[in-house]
């Protein structure tokens, strides 16, 4: 057996040792946290365990941990002790070159890093099973919330349709200290950097595009293809104005950002990342601050939601130890979750035939002109109309905001957005409606 030998009492176990590479928020939070709870740790792993090695770039004389630091990948790789990898670093390369190499030496690898599943998940998975090793990301997507496991296992007895929720914590928070605390946008983008909450360029959060990464792995798990970030619709939250907020409060709904995938009827999937209008009805419309949520839809369970913290130092931390510990106790036993990869995007549908009712605003006008117009809309797509529109405005004579009384796709809505402005009247902002 490898590794050091440790007597407990008149048990013989094996010393697990294992790496963490990267020392900032999550990497650091993964020493610490294991340093904590080492004892109960051990217990579930069923042996005693170590951090051998703390790889990062920096120096941090100050640490106590700053014995174990080192500065190449190479004592990690040719240290036959070292059968565990935790990385949390971020980026695609480096990245990807060290868990490659960590994998082909039948090293486990459990990772943070979104941007690295999202864009190599199909090759490391592949990879590690060919190995003989692990390859976990659970602390990829919903930070502390448990998702990929269910979704893989608890789960895996459902024909899953689809999959939505909020899955970054930075721009939650943002939009909750905007509207709840009144703060300026830049504001609550700094606190919640200084909360380790942020990517290091934290454009990826505002953008959507960490969001996008995470849907991409939802889906690629779900659907099993890999979905490529680059294919997913992706806007974040940069044109929300806190009126649109207001209004959508007085629609009786919430907006948040939302990453969601469907299956269409014809089996293509389609995912996307966009702001949403969610109804007071739906729990989403609940999660506020850096908490996420994520709604599965089966069609066993008809519905599930997994919620929790969804960034933060411990929050992370614990979902990649609970990976380090899975690849210790299983260790030589392949669990990874896997999916195939993809050369094109056909399996995707795209933006245009998303489907579900639509928030729309409109600069000031009459509301009886707007109501013709888009009741002439409907005449002209021969869509039968019975719902009764009711619609928002913070004063008299101010822009105005609805709810379409049918469900469009995204094509539809951008021939009823032509109709109106070809009528004289500019639609300022529009979403869709979580479904
Ligand atoms: N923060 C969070 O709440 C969450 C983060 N994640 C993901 O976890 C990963 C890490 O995030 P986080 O801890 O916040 O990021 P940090 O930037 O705080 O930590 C990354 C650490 O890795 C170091 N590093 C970067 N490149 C190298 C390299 N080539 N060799 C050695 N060390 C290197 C960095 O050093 P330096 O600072 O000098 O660049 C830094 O100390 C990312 O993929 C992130 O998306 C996932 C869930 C939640
Ligand atoms: N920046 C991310 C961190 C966790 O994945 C987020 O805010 O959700």
């Amino acid at each position: 057996m490898e590794g050091e030998i440790a007597r407990t009492g008149s048990h013989i176990k094996a010393m697990a040792k294992f790496a963490v590479l990267g020392f900032g928020v999550v990497g650091s939070g993964v020493v610490e946290l294991f340093y904590k709870n080492k004892a109960h740790i051990e217990e579930k792993a069923g042996q005693e365990m170590d951090v051998k090695y703390i790889l990062d770039i920096r120096q941090f004389p100050a640490s106590p941990y700053k014995d174990k630091i080192v500065a190449s990948i190479d004592p990690i790789l040719e240290d036959p002790e070292v059968t565990a990898i935790a990385e949390c670093m971020g980026g695609v390369e480096p990245a990807f070159t060290y868990v490659k190499a960590c994998l082909e030496r039948g090293k486990s690898v459990s990772t943070s890093n979104k941007e690295l599943v999202a864009q190599k998940g199909a090759e490391l998975l592949a990879l590690a099973a060919e190995k003989n090793c692990n390859f976990f990301f659970e602390a990829s997507v919903g930070g502390a919330i448990p998702i990929i496991r269910p979704l893989h296992k608890c789960l895996a007895a459902n024909d899953i349709s689809g999959v939505a929720g909020i899955l970054n914590g930075t721009t939650n928070f943002i939009l909750t200290k905007m509207i709840r605390d009144k703060m300026q946008f830049a504001d609550a983008l700094a606190l919640a950097q200084k909360l380790g909450y942020a990517e290091k360029d934290p454009t990826a959060d505002v953008e959507g595009l960490d969001a996008c990464r995470k849907i991409c792995i939802i889906s690629s798990l779900v659907f099993g293809k890999h979905v490529y970030p680059k294919d997913v619709y992706t806007k974040g939250i940069a044109d929300i104005a806190l009126e649109d907020v207001e209004l959508a409060g007085h629609l009786g709904g919430a907006v948040k950002l939302i990453a969601s995938v469907q299956r269409q009827a014809d089996g293509r999937i389609l995912p996307a990342v966009m702001p949403m209008f969610v109804s007071y009805d739906n729990l989403i419309s609940r999660v506020d601050d850096v908490f996420n949520a994520i709604m599965v839809y089966g069609d066993a369970i008809d519905k599930t939601m997994f919620y929790g913290r969804g960034a933060g130092k411990f929050p992370t931390a614990s979902a990649v130890l609970g990976d380090v510990i899975d690849a210790v106790k299983h260790a030589r036993t392949v669990f990874s979750q896997a999916w195939e990869p993809s050369d094109d995007n056909r399996f995707l549908a795209p933006i245009a035939e998303r489907t579900s009712r639509m928030y729309l605003k409109v600069s000031k006008c009459d509301p009886q002109q707007m109501f013709r117009k888009l009741y002439d809309f409907y005449a002209s797509q021969k869509i039968a109309v019975d719902a009764q529109l009711s619609l928002a405005r913070l004063k008299d004579g101010e822009n105005i905001a609805f709810l379409t009384p049918t469900e469009l796709t995204e094509a539809q809505c951008d021939m009823l957005v032509a109709q109106m402005t070809t009528g004289g009247i500019q639609v300022i902002s529009r979403m869709p409606v979580l479904n």
